[in-house]
């Protein structure tokens, strides 16, 4: 066994030749595009003359789409999957410790039964309890939550020795009762009694969380942006009694206004902190509140890597992909987050290891410590802070196992109160080396980031049987808002000094550093969507032609460079498992989401970094309406949605309608067809990419239409900017 593998990968060699040989012909077209550009323009005959303004954009917009393809070109290199054999796991003592972090904020926007049951699920890992923790981090501060927690450990007494004697492998107990497997109704009596037993301690369960909600409600809340440090040990007294149970903690940080709490990333550094004190276990998995544990072997799965001898010392992390367990087959708005987890993370595995992506992942405690991958923890105040109990466990070994202090006296948790109070980051080196990384609300790309920088690597695994799933936003406007939090965040740290290019070269591999910086430029995607969604439109109100006419060689060209990136990306959407269909649709979100989120996110960071706004972080709504789901799960988009996000959307289909209409209208008076082919081309085809806007405007009645005074303002909007560009 010993010399037997854990883990195997492939490289899929055909792919990237078959992607390389592409990737060849394209560049040389672009190459011969750039020519005929910069020459015409230099020298221009009757034909190709193009107003200087016009010229400037529209090759701007050109060169930003070929380098973001050259870019994400990385990600076809050298894309491998992994195998795990985790039978060949040493026997289960010698297993190290786990602990969990799970986080939660807001217990409107993120119910606490949701939370509950991702917290059981993740007790129920198939792994030895005694070296599993669980800890709960509520942002909140809520009482709410905290008797959630109690009735959760209650509740969870009965259900993993359920799950642990009956072979349970859904052992989140909401998906369990939502969808039995096959298998489990045809069991034996005595099983089908116990579960029957089982759904009516769920029940119960359940019941007990939604008065308790309802009271809470009635009572008001309590303030979830100022309230002192709470630790507590759940099921404390008792938990020595039931030896098949993990540790529980319930952590709440202290908030004050005055003080800068940096969200995520604050709320997992004082987990580091407090976890560092009462367990201190090697590997930490990291999930967020609506990501439950699907499959309970993921822990051994990650140890088939984390205990790997040959790549162990430099792994830092293994991630899994973000899957979701409500993500409809036409996903209109792309909750399944497609592109990432199936294309751009296999490609990044084989450069250097995939993005951290905010959940899903076993990372290795040390590698949030040190400066570079074989350098010891500076055990320093001035980098940790002053607490000697925590410093203390920096210096115990961390490969050793270290199962939660039996001896948890007052004095110990009010020395983890310590650590998690507002103060006591206050002249260290916490978010800024040690810990995950402030100033940037992706706090998970920036922190990859630089641990890859430093030398770290990590693996992707993204096994057949979904390990996590999560709650996808399966609404427009969630989508929007999200898109918007994340896109402000990768700019940030384009704009700072560890943007991915200028940081990332010297320290990464040519190629990692290029994923890198393609998913650091997506917010800028809305650059040369932006200026193609009306630059030839107007051009085309004035009779001006942008691109060579149709009979010229060069038209070719210009339409080989068109169809040629469009149908790589169908490729890449075919080659991993997806549809034409989806490919399609997630064409036309990115459309949407460039003039909206991509945009504003972009706009966002340039505020914050010059201090006209503030960093905030608003919560995903984990709350489904049902109409929306409905409508969602149908394919029909719902337009219920801020103006501000609306209006672009809008304005740029309106102006299409009517440079389409105007541009056929010029064929027809003037029969210039050749001239104006292509502009009229890109018209339609926006229009088309966008129909269901069209739909939204002119022919739906459902709650979920576009507005029409929405769409009144955008016609103002539109003869505002048809007049202006008469000038341009
Ligand atoms: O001040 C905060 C804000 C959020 N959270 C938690 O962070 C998690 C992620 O927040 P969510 O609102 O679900 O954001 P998403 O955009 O869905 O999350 C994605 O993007 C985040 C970065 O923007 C990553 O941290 C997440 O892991 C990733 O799933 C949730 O469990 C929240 O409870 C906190 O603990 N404290
Ligand atoms: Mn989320």
């Amino acid at each position: 066994m010993e010399n037997l593998p854990l883990h195997e990968y492939r490289v899929h060699k055909q792919a990237a030749l078959f992607h390389k040989s592409h990737a060849l012909i394209h560049i040389s077209a672009l190459l011969a595009l750039f020519y005929y550009r910069i020459s015409s323009f230099l020298s221009p005959d009757e034909n190709t003359k193009i107003p200087t303004v016009s010229f400037v954009l529209i090759l701007l917009s050109e060169l930003f789409l070929s380098f973001q393809w050259l870019l994400r070109e990385s990600f076809r290199w050298r894309p491998i999957t992994r195998t795990v054999y985790p039978e060949r796991l040493p026997p289960d003592e010698e297993l190290p410790g786990v602990d969990v972090f799970i986080f939660t904020a807001d217990p409107e926007k993120e119910p606490p039964l949701g939370v509950m049951n991702t917290v059981i699920s993740v007790m129920a890992l198939d792994y030895p309890p005694e070296m599993v923790s669980v800890y709960l981090s509520d942002d909140a501060g809520s009482d709410l939550t905290l008797y959630a927690l109690h009735e959760a450990w209650n509740f969870a007494t009965l259900w993993i020795p359920f799950c642990r004697k009956y072979g349970i492998r859904t052992r989140c107990p909401k998906a369990y009762f939502r969808a039995p497997d096959e298998v489990d109704t045809k069991g034996s009596p005595d099983f089908l009694e116990k579960r029957k037993n089982m759904e009516k301690e769920y029940f119960k369960f359940m019941e007990l969380l939604k008065v308790a909600s309802e009271n809470s409600r009635n009572k008001g809340s309590n303030d979830s942006r100022k309230h002192p440090a709470n630790i507590q040990v759940i099921g404390g007294k008792s938990h020595s009694t039931f030896s098949g149970m993990p540790n529980l903690v319930y952590v709440s940080r202290e908030k004050d206004p005055t003080s800068p709490h940096h969200f995520k990333a604050g709320a997992i550094n004082v987990m580091l902190r407090v976890s560092g004190m009462l367990s201190n276990a090697p590997y930490i998995l990291v999930l967020d509140c609506d990501m439950y544990s699907n499959d309970p072997s993921s822990a051994r799965q990650a140890m088939c890597f984390l205990l790997d001898n040959k790549i162990t010392p430099t792994l830092a992390f293994v991630q899994f992909p973000q899957k979701f367990h409500n993500v409809s087959k036409n996903d209109i708005y792309d909750a399944g987050i497609r592109n990432s987890f199936e294309i751009l993370w296999p490609g990044l595995d084989g450069l250097g290891g995939p993005i951290l992506s905010g959940t899903c992942f076993y990372i290795k405690r040390e590698s949030l410590y040190v400066e570079e991958v074989d350098a010891d923890p500076i055990l320093d105040k001035k980098s940790f802070g002053t607490s000697n109990e925590f410093l203390m466990s920096l210096s115990s070994n961390l490969n050793h196992r270290v199962p939660m202090k039996e001896d948890l006296n007052d004095r110990f948790l009010s020395e983890a109160k310590i650590v998690a109070s507002c103060f006591y980051e206050e002249d260290t080196q916490w978010g800024k080396k040690i810990g995950f990384l402030y100033g940037s609300v992706v706090e998970d790309y920036f922190t990859g980031f630089t641990l890859h920088c430093k030398g770290w690597k990590s693996v992707y695994y993204n096994p057949s049987w979904p390990a996590f799933l999560g709650t996808a936003t399966t609404n427009l406007s969630d989508t929007l808002v999200q898109g918007t939090r994340w896109m402000s965040g990768l700019h940030e740290v384009n704009l700072s000094r560890f943007s991915p290019l200028v940081y990332g070269l010297p320290r990464l591999p040519l190629l990692h550093c290029m994923g890198y910086a393609y998913v650091g430029s997506i917010p800028l995607y809305c650059i040369p969507l932006f200026f193609y969604a009306f630059v030839p439109q107007l051009s085309l109100f004035r009779g001006i032609s942008l691109y060579p006419e149709v009979t010229s060689p060069w038209f070719i060209l210009f339409s080989f460079v068109f169809s040629s990136s469009l149908a790589k990306e169908l490729c890449d959407v075919i080659q991993t498992g997806g549809s034409i269909r989806m490919w399609w649709n997630d064409y036309r979100i990115w459309m949407m989401k460039s003039v909206t989120s991509y945009l504003y996110g972009s706009v966002d960071a340039v505020q914050k970094l010059v201090g006209f706004k503030k960093a905030s972080f608003v919560p995903t709504n984990k709350v489904d309406d049902d109409e929306q789901v409905k409508r969602y799960e149908m394919g029909v988009f719902d337009f219920q949605v801020s103006p501000i996000h609306l209006v672009p959307m809008v304005i740029f289909t309106i102006l299409n309608m009517a440079s389409f209409i105007w541009g056929i209208a010029q064929v027809i008076f003037t029969g210039l067809w050749e001239k104006l082919f292509a502009q009229i081309f890109i018209s339609l085809f926006i229009l088309v990419v966008n129909y269901p806007i069209v739909e939204g405007m002119l022919f739906r009645k459902d709650k979920g239409l576009i507005p029409p005074q929405i769409t009144l303002l955008s016609v103002a909007f539109v003869f505002t900017i048809v007049c202006v560009g008469a000038f341009l």
